[in-house]
């Protein structure tokens, strides 16, 4: 499957409108590109698809079946909906009727609007998305690589373009599609690189912040002069930090549950308990744990 190595590109003696991109769209993964207008997202979909050349580095693994799907598909062609798929499919070496049957069971799961036998040059701007989109998958591709898919589509096609990108990974195929929105990103990826001022860096799962409980022990010389014992602080269970308050005086954070048993120790090693009280920590979980014990 496609993987971008050290890739660079700038248009003529332009600015560098991409720097040093690895990338790897893994075979059953749905890989998302985020970033604003102009950050370069199209630039980086056509060097995977093989439109476009790198300046610098290499773009190596693509598979021999790839679709794609540009932000714009505005076709000035007096050919239908149906005759264009039908003559993309045999393009694609399907035999006639299984690709007009197919470009209808494709149009109609879509719902294409304006009619499968009008002039494709009259269809309205998401129309035309659906047919470009209908073209992707005549055949089922290897990697299907979508600029901005969820634009200019209503809101049934958008299930069925969920849809389809599962059915493609979930065979074993590549799928990469950008948006600026981290709302679909999240929603329909498996993996999201964000795409800003010419560096592509993959986003980590999403931190939280959780809240914990913790208690604060401080501890000091005991009153009749005795010496307390040494003890270890950080390795009882539970203990988050130990830090000094002065001579002969600690403050130990200790996770609640095990506040008890810190005491316990505190005062069989011969240690004076000054002042206990419960305090509030956050901290940042990855998505996975949340919810789960706090560390
Ligand atoms: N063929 C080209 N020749 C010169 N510059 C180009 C060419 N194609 C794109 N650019 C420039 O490269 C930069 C990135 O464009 P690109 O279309 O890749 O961004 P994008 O992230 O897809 O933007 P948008 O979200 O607006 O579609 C822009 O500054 C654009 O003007």
């Amino acid at each position: 499957m496609p993987r971008l190595e050290a890739v660079s590109k700038r248009y003529g003696r332009g600015r560098w409108i991409l720097q040093d991109v690895d990338v790897e769209i893994p075979a059953g993964s749905v890989v998302a590109f985020a970033g604003g207008n102009g950050s370069g997202k199209s630039t980086l979909l056509r060097m995977v698809v093989g439109l476009s050349k790198p300046t610098r580095g290499a773009v190596t693994g693509r598979p021999a079946v790839v679709s794609y799907v540009p932000d714009r598909f505005s076709p000035n062609e007096r050919m239908s909906p149906l005759a264009y798929l039908t003559h993309m499919g045999r393009i694609r070496g399907m035999g006639t009727h299984a690709a007009s049957s197919r470009a209808h069971h494709l149009l109609d799961r879509l719902a294409l609007v304006g009619g499968k036998d009008a002039e494709l040059r009259t269809l309205s701007k998401g129309n035309a998305q659906k047919v470009a989109l209908a073209q992707a998958v005549l055949v089922q591709p290897q990697l299907l690589v979508l600029d901005e898919p969820w634009s200019g589509l209503d809101a049934s096609a958008h299930g069925v373009l969920a849809e389809i990108m599962t059915e493609v990974s979930g065979a074993g195929g590549a799928v990469a599609f950008t948006d600026h929105r981290e709302s679909v990103t999240r929603a329909h990826a498996s993996q999201t690189y964000t795409v800003k001022q010419g560096r592509v860096t993959l986003r980590g799962p999403e931190a939280v912040v959780q809240r914990y409980a913790v208690t604060a022990v401080a501890l000091g010389m005991p009153g009749h002069g005795g010496v307390p014992q040494e003890v270890e602080w950080g390795t009882i269970a539970g203990v988050l930090s130990v830090a000094a308050r002065g001579p002969g005086a600690l403050l130990v954070e200790v996770e609640q549950d095990h506040a008890d048993a810190l005491l316990l120790v505190a005062l069989r090693t011969g240690w004076s308990v000054v002042d206990v009280t419960r305090a509030a920590r956050s901290h940042r979980v990855q998505d996975s744990v949340a919810g789960g014990n706090a560390r």
